[in-house]
């Protein structure tokens, strides 16, 4: 596990374990590496770039995703092909960057839980599926299915601006009789998106996904939630905030998503209202940059210092140096909160924004299961006489979310093909020096 940035020392690896002569860690010293679990419907990117009046022709809603019938599907594919649009092809599905873009920062295990085409010939979307993947995300627990997986057409528009519409393929049909309870019960994190309501017909990924999160709240495992897009909340707001607040305590959205669920147009806010349904939040919010919620306990709170910002909630940062902790895990509750502009102010051409929020999500995983292995290998530390969900203070995670960001951002790609430098070029911009 590589962990998310630069720390301090004395938190480091059980150096009181270490040979006083060598330096090394003695061999007996065998550090248990924490994993986290994903399930996705099983995505193949197909990008192009196209102008807007592609969109208006195949009725498509710019920058939401989509399902679309298969002959819409193919009627699109030719022509995006026979137009020469294509730019790329690579693997997508918001959890499988998710967990792919963990497990290159973490340099670890992930696991992701979705189907596979059994057939699988070199060139053809399972095998770029597979091609695109980190050899660290563990692709042992896909599930075999007789056909395609899902495709998604990635159309971006000249603000770069994505718009998705969907072929399904087979990416729905995990059965939930596949899941492992000792696999979920032993992870840190099970995490999901909204996506996997969209199920109709023979499809079996929501029973599959309601299993999984049934597992993870019976062996309290933190359940992380993303919300995917704007219409599937905008459907059903009240039924997304019942069942967040029932089994969901870590959740992920961008500022349209936040504002479908809970009403607040101000990220802010909507922030705060999204903390009487979960324990930890992100909302991520374009160029605004991104802000991060949660509670933590009148005794561990810790004060910024930073300057007090203004805004729907003054001085709301001021305790985002204190690490979250569950709601229920607090005798004295406070909320905190931390926002941060986007790093850098933005690459100088944003080619295209796929990805840039599954990004942020995906170093707050690293930050959870950085705590995890830290606690489960040095459980005396300090560190963890505050029982809180992540490894480092709200305002930390904040600056390492959007930093991750900004890489999927310049890359135009949203599964990094590398991970962070241990120390950026220049000591001044590095937000964990
Ligand atoms: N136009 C932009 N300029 C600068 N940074 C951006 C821009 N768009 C996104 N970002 C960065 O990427 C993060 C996630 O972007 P966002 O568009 O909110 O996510 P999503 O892909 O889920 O809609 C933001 O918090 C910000 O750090
Ligand atoms: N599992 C699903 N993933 C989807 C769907 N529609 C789009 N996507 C994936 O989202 C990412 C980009 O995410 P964002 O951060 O830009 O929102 C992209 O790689 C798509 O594959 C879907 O219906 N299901």
């Amino acid at each position: 596990m590589r962990f998310p940035g630069r720390r301090k020392h004395k938190h480091y690896f059980p150096v009181d374990k270490k040979d006083p002569l060598t330096k090394k860690l003695t061999t007996d010293v065998e550090l248990k590496h924490p994993y986290v679990v994903g399930m996705d419907q099983t995505i193949v990117d197909i990008e192009a770039h196209v102008p807007e009046s592609l969109l208006a022709e195949f009725k498509l809603t710019k920058g939401l995703s989509q399902l679309v019938p298969s002959e819409i599907a193919e009627a699109l594919y030719q022509y995006i092909d026979a137009n020469n649009l294509i730019v790329d092809q690579h693997a997508g599905g918001t959890i499988g960057n998710t967990m792919h873009n963990y497990s290159v920062l973490a340099d670890d295990r992930s696991v992701l839980y979705g189907v596979m085409s059994q057939n699988i010939k070199v060139g053809n979307y399972a095998y770029q599926y597979l091609c695109n993947t980190s050899s660290k995300v563990d692709l042992q627990h896909l599930q075999p299915v007789d056909g395609a997986i899902g495709r998604a057409f990635t159309l971006i528009t000249e603000d770069g601006e994505r718009t998705f519409a969907i072929d399904s393929g087979k990416m729905n049909r995990l059965t939930p009789d596949f899941i492992d309870e000792e696999l979920i019960k032993n992870s840190c994190a099970f995490v999901i998106s909204a996506y996997f309501t969209r199920c109709s017909g023979e499809d079996t990924l929501d029973k599959a996904a309601l299993k999984a999160i049934e597992y993870a709240n019976k062996h309290k495992v933190p359940v992380v939630l993303t919300l995917g897009t704007r219409f599937m909340i905008d459907e059903k707001p009240q039924w997304w905030r019942d069942f967040i607040k029932q089994h969901v305590q870590v959740l992920a959205m961008n500022e349209e998503e936040a504002e479908a669920l809970v009403g607040h147009s101000d990220p802010l806010l909507a922030a705060e209202a999204a903390l009487d349904l979960a324990d930890l939040v992100l909302c991520t919010a374009g160029p605004l940059g991104l802000y991060m919620a949660g509670f933590t306990d009148e005794t561990f709170k810790r004060d910024t210092r930073y300057p007090l910002l203004p805004g729907s909630i003054p001085e709301f940062n001021r305790y985002e140096y204190s690490r979250p902790l569950l709601k229920s895990l607090c005798s004295n509750p406070i909320k905190i909160y931390s926002h941060i502009a986007p790093y850098m102010g933005g690459p100088d051409k944003i080619k295209n924004t796929n990805g840039a929020g599954d990004g942020a999500l995906a170093a707050v995983l690293h930050d959870i299961a950085s705590n995890a292995y830290h606690s489960t290998n040095v459980p005396e530390s300090s560190k963890h006489t505050v029982p809180a969900i992540t490894y480092s203070s709200l305002s930390q995670m904040c600056k390492y979310a959007n930093r991750v960001s900004f890489e999927v951002l310049s890359q135009s790609s949203p599964r990094l093909s590398k991970g962070l430098p241990e120390r950026e070029d220049s000591l001044e911009q590095a937000y964990w020096h």
